[in-house]
């Protein structure tokens, strides 16, 4: 898990006043880490165009050009005349060492984006947009400098932003990195040092970034056990009851002992799979419920009442967000909601908490988590996404493993049938949703096919090898 921050200006000013480090100390030594990024992975002569601005991210990609010249072939474009500080200083030291600008770009065998890190606000200009279009069309290994120049810290990225192979990034990871829109141009990430360890750099934050090697699966610590060990979950089953399947069958191969289908049809005309119980009301030695996963209106209002009433942990998805008995079950305690953002802004305007769009959404995905879980501090809240969030009280976790295999329905089922297993087995609602996420994120990287052809079924399936 590593730490995220909404900005490092402060954690920079920190490292001046409790640590005696200067602003140049700092700069050369994420300088520094860029070239032995590039010494490490790079052959000596390749050639690389570094595009400077005229901040201290520009100020950044002159100082990796002294510290590249001249065992490789730099070339410095300059975007614009270097204007801060450091970028004039830095801009000195690089003119006396020699390092060659070129006034056009050309192909070349790596590209630096030092246009614009942090300082970055509103939308380039038509000239820098057209360089960034320029940019982007080179075959080269793209390499951002601290973020993709484009990527603003307070919303959506420039039309054209920077696409970066990888981004080097300054001290610390920043929340702008994992908005679901930067995913298209973030590429990898490695945080460098700044002259100081990074336990040392960080102060607190509310916000982490899960790894994946947090995960933390239901393996039987006990041997002498039955499946009643294991948890007993119901999920109910509505008018599409594939999607009950899905959950359930989810559930099931991640280790609940026991997992019965709760509705109201005749069970011989669902075909339901042997490995699961079908019941038409709530068995008695239940440790969890989930519910909502193509529901539609099979339920009547006291069928759905009765499902709920208990103090059982449950996790709650899909058709539920957009029926009035969802403010009655966010009182529940031990409960996990799953929504993705079309189901999240209908809850936010049903609870009044705010009538926006999904664009307005996305756009403030963490400010909007953060004001429900005020609003809802019992509750854990898993908003679906390319970079999930979880959060409860005022903590907060980005889950940033999922691919674009996960996008085709049923995926979102095969999510509340893990979280609801581990809540089944025991495991506390926030610690049964983070597991569950990245299991079901580790599931999509570790599918052998093409991503396109990934199907529930298949993460179902692949479950046994996690
Ligand atoms: N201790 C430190 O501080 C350390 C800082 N570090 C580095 O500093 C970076 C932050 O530097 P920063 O604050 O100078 O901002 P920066 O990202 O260069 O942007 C400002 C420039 O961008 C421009 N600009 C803005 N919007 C624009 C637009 N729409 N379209 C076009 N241009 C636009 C704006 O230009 P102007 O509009 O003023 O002409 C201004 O000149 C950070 O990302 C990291 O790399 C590291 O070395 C570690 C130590
Ligand atoms: N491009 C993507 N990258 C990462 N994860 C994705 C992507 N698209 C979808 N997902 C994940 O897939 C799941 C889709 O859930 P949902 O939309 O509820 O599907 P359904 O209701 O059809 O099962 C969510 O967990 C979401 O985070
Ligand atoms: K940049």
């Amino acid at each position: 898990m590593q730490k995220l921050f909404d900005e490092v200006n402060s954690l920079d000013k920190r490292c001046y006043s409790d640590f005696y480090l200067s602003e140049d100390i700092l700069m050369e030594h994420a300088a520094n880490g860029m070239a032995q990024h590039i010494q490490k992975n790079f052959n000596k002569k390749s050639t690389i165009i570094i595009v400077c601005g005229s901040g201290n991210n520009g100020a950044d990609g002159l100082a990796l050009s002294r510290l590249l010249h001249p065992d490789f072939n730099v070339r410095i474009y300059y975007a614009k005349a270097p204007k801060s500080k450091m970028a004039i200083l830095q801009n000195k030291r690089t003119k006396s060492v020699g390092v060659k600008e070129c006034s056009e770009l050309f192909e070349c065998d790596i590209v630096v984006d030092a246009l614009v890190g942090t300082g970055f606000s509103g939308e380039f200009s038509d000239e820098l947009e057209k360089l960034m279009k320029q940019i982007n069309s080179l075959n080269a290994f793209k390499i951002a400098c601290d973020i993709p120049s484009g990527i603003n810290p307070h919303g959506v990225c420039a039309k054209e932003t920077f696409q970066a192979d990888v981004s080097l990034t300054m001290g610390a990871l920043k929340k702008s990195m994992f908005l679901d829109e930067a995913k298209e141009f973030i590429g990898k990430i490695e945080v460098l040092n700044l002259g100081i360890s990074r336990d040392l750099y960080e102060t607190s934050s509310n916000w982490h970034l899960l790894d994946l090697d947090d995960l933390q699966l239901p393996f039987r610590d006990k041997k002498n056990s039955h499946k009643g060990s294991y948890g007993h979950l119901a999920v109910a089953s509505g008018q599409k009851s594939g999607a009950s399947v899905i959950s359930a069958l989810a559930a099931l191969r991640f280790g609940a002992g026991l997992v019965t289908l709760v509705g109201y049809e005749d069970e011989k005309s669902l075909n339901i799979p042997h490995s699961l119980m079908y019941s038409h009301g709530v068995p008695k030695n239940i440790t969890a419920l989930a519910c909502g996963m193509g529901l539609g209106d099979a339920f009547s209002d006291l069928e759905l009442q009765n499902f709920l009433d208990n103090d059982l942990p449950t996790v709650v998805d899909a058709d539920i967000f957009h029926m009035p008995i969802i403010s009655d079950i966010l009182k529940r305690e031990k409960l996990v909601i799953t929504p993705h953002p079309k189901e999240f802004i209908s809850l936010l305007k049903a609870l009044n908490i705010a009538n926006i769009s999904i664009t307005e959404l996305q756009k403030n995905r963490f400010k909007y988590c953060e004001e429900f879980c005020l609003l809802y501090p019992h509750v854990i809240l898993l908003l679906k996404g390319v970079n999930v969030i979880i959060g409860h009280k005022d903590s907060f976790f980005i889950n940033p493993h999922g691919t674009s295999a996960l996008a085709k329905a049923g995926s979102g089922d095969v999510l509340s049938g893990l979280i609801a297993s581990l809540l089944a087995q025991g495991f506390e609602p926030i610690d049964a949703t983070i597991n569950a996420s990245l299991a079901h994120t580790t599931l999509s990287c570790k599918h052998l096919g093409a991503d396109f052809t990934l199907t529930p079924d298949d993460l179902i399936d692949n479950i046994k090898m996690l």
